[in-house]
């Protein structure tokens, strides 16, 4: 670099406040004509027709407040995005600081969600921890969204501005790589692609193949998982027609895990109910919350305490109805000065949980941030 020179020389100005790659289609957007903290107001938006576009992130519970704009610029893309060469030369450098809260504490908060659904309490809950990464150096939000495009096979990976939810948010940026699609509209289709049921990867491609055999042949996964295909089948119901539920999941996977997953599809009633609105009617899905939901929510705010972005939904819905969520996992909120950054994972409890197995299935599926954390 020559003397003089600002640091951030070469950085693409076109870097996007809000960006999401998909196989299917990616978009990124700069600046905000408008902003929303109630996505009820930015549904409304759309529907009245004075707002064109919304992007960005809706937190886990209902009533916290949403990260959601109108964009001042759109670029729309038909595959994934491809990373600037400036971004990928960036390589980011964190540690884990800490465990929020320490395996052993998530191992136990887990078996007592197992005695409380023996109980009857509830029939699922999500249980999630956190790991706090600190950085030397300052990190930069689109290189490290770069890497987790650049890890996911299907180049999936999202950005999003969290400064328009308010002052506790303001320069906060989420970063992820989601491989579960919470609802996609296209014209009159409504597709959805609910995941439960895990398993974490091996680099043994044996082992590997066992580890997903077993998940496609497990009982309890497969009980795990219809609480979300049922969920999200009840909530399309009243909103769509010709609702196609294939009646067992397939073997879905990530670099880092395999996963149970439903393809949902169906076709829409009204053509005025938006993506934006399809997504608020299905979210939060047992695949992030629990059945029956409500109990599953008050549980998960008295065990972890409130969780913010992590397991809401990040995407864009525009005026005609077409959009894509996204359910925001897999992903890390990166501090506004840029030192520090927090990354959650969880996973689905049911009566035949084994608390050993979930403190490792959220061990693997914090990988997929991690490595692009270069943390360990
Ligand atoms: C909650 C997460 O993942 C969700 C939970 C899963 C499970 O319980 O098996 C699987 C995929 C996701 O729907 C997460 O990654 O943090």
């Amino acid at each position: 670099m020559a003397s003089g020179q600002h640091p951030d020389v070469g950085r693409p100005v076109t870097a996007p406040d809000f960006l999401l790659s998909r196989p299917t289609g990616s978009l990124r957007t700069q600046g905000a004509l408008r902003t929303f903290t109630d996505p009820g107001d930015a549904a409304l938006a759309l529907r009245d027709g004075s707002c064109g576009l919304v992007v960005g992130a809706i937190g886990f519970e209902p009533d916290a407040p949403a990260a959601l704009m109108e964009p001042e610029l759109v670029v729309r893309t038909d595959g994934p995005l491809e990373p600037p060469a400036y971004f990928r030369g960036i390589r980011s450098e964190a540690r884990v600081a800490e465990e929020i809260p320490i395996p052993a504490v998530h191992r136990a908060r887990v078996s007592s969600a197992i005695s409380g659904i023996k109980a009857g309490s509830v029939g699922k809950v999500v249980l999630a921890r956190a790991v706090r990464l600190v950085a030397d150096r300052p990190l930069d939000p689109h290189a490290v969204c770069a890497s987790l495009i650049d890890s996911s096979p299907a180049a999936d990976g999202f950005l999003v501005d969290l400064s328009p939810a308010g002052d506790a948010y303001a320069g906060r940026v989420l970063v992820g790589s989601s491989p579960e699609l919470l609802v996609r509209r296209r014209g009159d289709q409504v597709e959805c692609h609910p995941l439960a049921g895990s398993a974490p990867r091996d680099a043994d491609p044996a082992t590997d193949q066992a580890s997903a055999r077993a998940l496609r042949d497990s009982g309890k996964d497969a009980f795990e998982h219809a609480f979300v295909v049922d969920s999200i089948a009840h909530a399309l119901a009243p909103l769509c027609t010709d609702l196609e539920i294939p009646e067992r999941p397939s073997l879905t996977s990530t670099r880092e895990m395999w996963h149970l997953g439903t393809r949902i599809r169906g076709r829409i009633s009204d053509p005025r109910t938006t993506a934006l609105d399809l997504a608020l009617a299905v979210h939060p899905t047992p695949a992030v919350c629990g059945t029956p939901t409500d109990e599953a929510r008050r549980l998960i705010a008295g065990i972890e305490g409130p969780r913010g972005f992590y397991a809401g939904a990040i995407g864009w819905s525009d005026a005609d109805g077409d959009g894509d969520w996204m359910v925001s996992i897999r992903c890390a909120e990166i501090d506004a000065d840029r030192r520090g950054a927090i990354a959650w994972a969880g996973g689905g409890i049911v009566a035949d949980s084994d608390p050993d197995a979930e403190v490792a299935e959220t061990g693997a599926k914090l990988r997929t941030v991690l490595r692009a954390f270069n943390a360990s």
